[in-house]
């Protein structure tokens, strides 16, 4: 018997890695003979790096970089030499995860440190540039990133815009001329870990601001802040990219990687799936165990579990997902080829304790199902 662990990360909890090995530990009591192979997944938001690590023949790097906040950080990126393809996740250096909750602001955040990123990927003969967007304590539409590639983004009183989404609304002018020109020669595909677009009740400051920081009334900002961010750069490009389902990723900055870096935007699921060779993997799997944080309606829009379901049902392989809980609309997922879900409490528990424990309580649900799954064989 063969069974595929592919979990995503557990937001608070577990990286996808980690919780790739608690599943193993609980499948391992029920079914020692099981054959388990452990696929940490990702889709584009914190944590698919990792997952690309273990998956690739990337190797790991570090660089010294802002985070959100201007602050110098470590990230992580990881370095292919053989392709000289570079693999850079937003949230390694702009990541929620850093910030605590009364530190996290929509309106200040940056993602200048991703553009650093991207240069010191540069600065490395990179010529293939993955970019992970997503999982992001930032909210400017990549206006640090440009920033930090040398784009200017001027004001009406001449003066480069400061750090955050909110300063775009000053925005006059664009300065294109110091843009690196080594991004011209690069291939850049950038995996988007959801669909949406930039602005609306859709777009990235509506559905994501909150979760950084953002009030009713500084969402309603903000997104004024990018539709006259869109309104100027279509002005300068004869483009409308503000509508492309997915430029809404990682606080919208998935919109200044296709105007200014033209980069090929990518469903993050299903591209993450494709550099760890996961449908090879599935066609020899019995037993296929997923799962995050969250399952719900939002998991929907090409969240790791449902993409799963979505090639499992594909191969007749049946889909577990395993959540830490399971929100509002999450019985939706039958429908995209979830067999079952089971949420991780085992009794009324805080989200601390939910968060605290959430090793222990996978091993215990993937020994619960290995052992009803073999009782079916
Ligand atoms: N073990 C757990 N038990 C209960 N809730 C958890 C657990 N682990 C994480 N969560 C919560 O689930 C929520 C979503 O986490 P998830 O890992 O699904 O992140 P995500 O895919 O980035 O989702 P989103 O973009 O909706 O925040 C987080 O608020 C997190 O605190
Ligand atoms: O980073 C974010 O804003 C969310 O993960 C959606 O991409």
């Amino acid at each position: 018997m063969r069974i595929l662990l592919a979990p995503d990360s557990y937001k608070d909890s577990l990286s996808a890695s980690e919780a790739a090995a608690a599943l193993a530990k609980g499948v391992m009591r029920a079914a020692p003979q099981a054959e388990i192979d452990e696929c940490p997944m990702g889709d584009g938001g914190e944590g698919t790096l990792d997952a690309l690590l273990t998956a690739t023949l990337a190797e790991q790097r570090i660089a010294i970089v802002n985070d959100a906040l201007g602050r110098a950080c470590k990230a992580r990126w990881g370095w292919d030499p053989e392709s000289q393809t570079a693999f850079i996740e937003l949230a390694e250096a702009c990541g929620l995860q850093r910030l605590s909750t009364e530190e996290r602001t929509a309106l200040y955040s940056s993602s200048y440190g991703f553009g650093e990123l991207i240069k010191i990927a540069l600065d490395h003969g990179a010529k293939r540039l993955v970019l992970l967007l997503g999982g992001s304590a930032t909210n400017d539409a990549g206006a640090g990133m440009l920033q930090a590639l040398g784009v200017q983004l001027v004001n009406n009183e001449g003066t480069s815009l400061s750090a955050g989404g909110i300063n775009l609304s000053d925005l006059k002018q664009i300065g294109w001329d110091k843009l690196d020109t080594r991004l011209h020669e690069v291939i850049i595909e950038a995996i988007l870990d959801v669909d949406n677009p930039l602005v609306g009740k859709q777009g990235a400051s509506a559905v994501f601001g909150p979760q950084k920081g953002a009030t009713p009334e500084e969402v309603e900002r903000l997104d004024k802040a990018f539709c006259h961010f869109a309104d100027v750069v279509s002005d300068n490009l004869g483009h409308d990219y503000r509508d492309i389902a997915g430029v809404g990723a990682a606080g919208g900055l998935g919109f200044s990687a296709v105007a200014f870096l033209k980069a090929k935007l990518c469903p993050g699921i299903e591209r993450v799936m494709s550099h760890v060779g996961f449908e090879d993997r599935l066609s020899n799997a019995d037993l296929v165990i997923t799962g995050e944080g969250r399952l719900d309606i939002q998991s929907l829009s090409g969240k790791t579990p449902i993409g799963i379901a979505r090639q499992a049902k594909q191969v007749g392989v049946p889909a577990v997902v395993i959540a830490g809980h399971l929100g509002a609309g999450w019985e939706k997922a039958y429908e995209e080829g979830v067999t079952s879900a089971f949420s991780l409490a085992d009794g009324p528990i805080t989200l601390n304790d939910a968060t605290s424990r959430c090793g222990e309580l996978l091993t215990t649900q993937a020994e619960s199902i290995t052992r009803l799954f073999i009782k079916r064989k």
